[in-house]
């Protein structure tokens, strides 16, 4: 089994680092942690980056995950090599542009990058957003499935994700206590559905509503607030037309041995309960 304990980062091609720069700092309220040479380091919490953009095909998205030592991404590449998917393991380069210790890269069912990493850079120096849109951290990400039913069985069964809740066939799925770090999401091709970052408090997500509506920044989804996870949202455009998150109040699990994976029919509703529209 694959013990993933938490997100790591996501690694992003873009076309223009300028515009991502501009974005990620002007409407996202990201830190810049670095920028060297091609790629530019972004903070939302405590870690040295937990966004890469790095000039490149935007079609290039990578998911990190942290495990717990060399010993797990050993025995991970084994596990991941045994099922059949090619796994290579990080070059000193390529940690070095990761800021982690050691990694491996794989493909999971659906196609999507996946690097599993050791021992990623944590920062001294206070997270300081560029803006003040409350960040307090990189929460999740949703990833397109081909498949949901087989890619559930993988992060599941391969991994240790278990799922918190369902919408239709498509699970929610948790590494730790919070509700999830894992979305699956239907689609025609791999890659990031969405990235999230949790803020302050429900004034955080209303004032960013109006901050990016001004800045002409495209919002797609909210403000609403999830039946699932209990969570106020807001998801916007963002570089590349990435989908971008904030919520505030997801909940955690309390516990791991009663939880029971709640059902909900695949209809509107089940994405927002006070009414939103779903635009994209
Ligand atoms: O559209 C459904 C989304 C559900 C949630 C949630 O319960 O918080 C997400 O954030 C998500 O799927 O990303
Ligand atoms: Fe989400």
């Amino acid at each position: 089994m694959i013990e993933l304990k938490d997100l790591s980062y996501v690694r992003f091609g873009t076309s223009n680092l300028e515009d991502a720069e501009s974005f990620a700092t002007k409407c996202l309220g990201l830190q810049v942690g670095e920028q060297s040479g091609k790629a530019l380091y972004l903070r939302s919490d405590d870690r040295a980056h937990t966004l890469c953009y790095f000039e490149g095909d935007p079609a290039e998205q990578t998911v990190g995950f942290e495990v717990d030592d060399e010993a797990q991404l050993d025995a991970a590449a084994a596990t991941l090599d045994q099922l059949g998917h090619p796994v290579h393991a990080g070059t000193a380069g390529e940690c070095a542009s990761r800021k982690v210790k050691a990694f491996i890269g794989f493909k999971d069912p659906s196609g999507n990058h996946i690097e599993l990493v050791v021992r990623p850079e944590r920062s001294g120096k206070r997270y300081f957003g560029s803006r003040d849109a409350g960040i307090t951290g990189f929460s999740h990400v949703g990833l397109f499935t081909s498949d949901p039913a087989r890619d559930e069985r993988f992060w599941t069964q391969v991994c240790n994700a278990r799922v918190s809740d369902r919408i239709g066939d498509v699970a929610l799925m948790r590494v730790n206590a919070i509700h999830h770090t894992i979305a699956l999401a239907p689609g025609p091709k791999a890659g990031v559905h969405h990235v999230n970052h949790q803020v302050e408090s429900n004034d955080d997500v209303l004032r960013s509503y109006y901050h990016l509506s001004e800045k002409r920044v495209p919002i797609v989804f909210g403000p609403g607030r999830h039946p699932t996870s209990g969570a106020r949202f807001l998801y916007f455009r963002g570089p590349d037309g990435m989908v971008f998150e904030y919520s505030i109040g997801v909940d955690e699990i309390e516990d791991e041995d009663t939880h029971r994976p709640r059902q909900f029919g695949f209809e509107p509703s089940s994405l927002c309960m006070w009414g939103s529209k779903r635009n994209w």
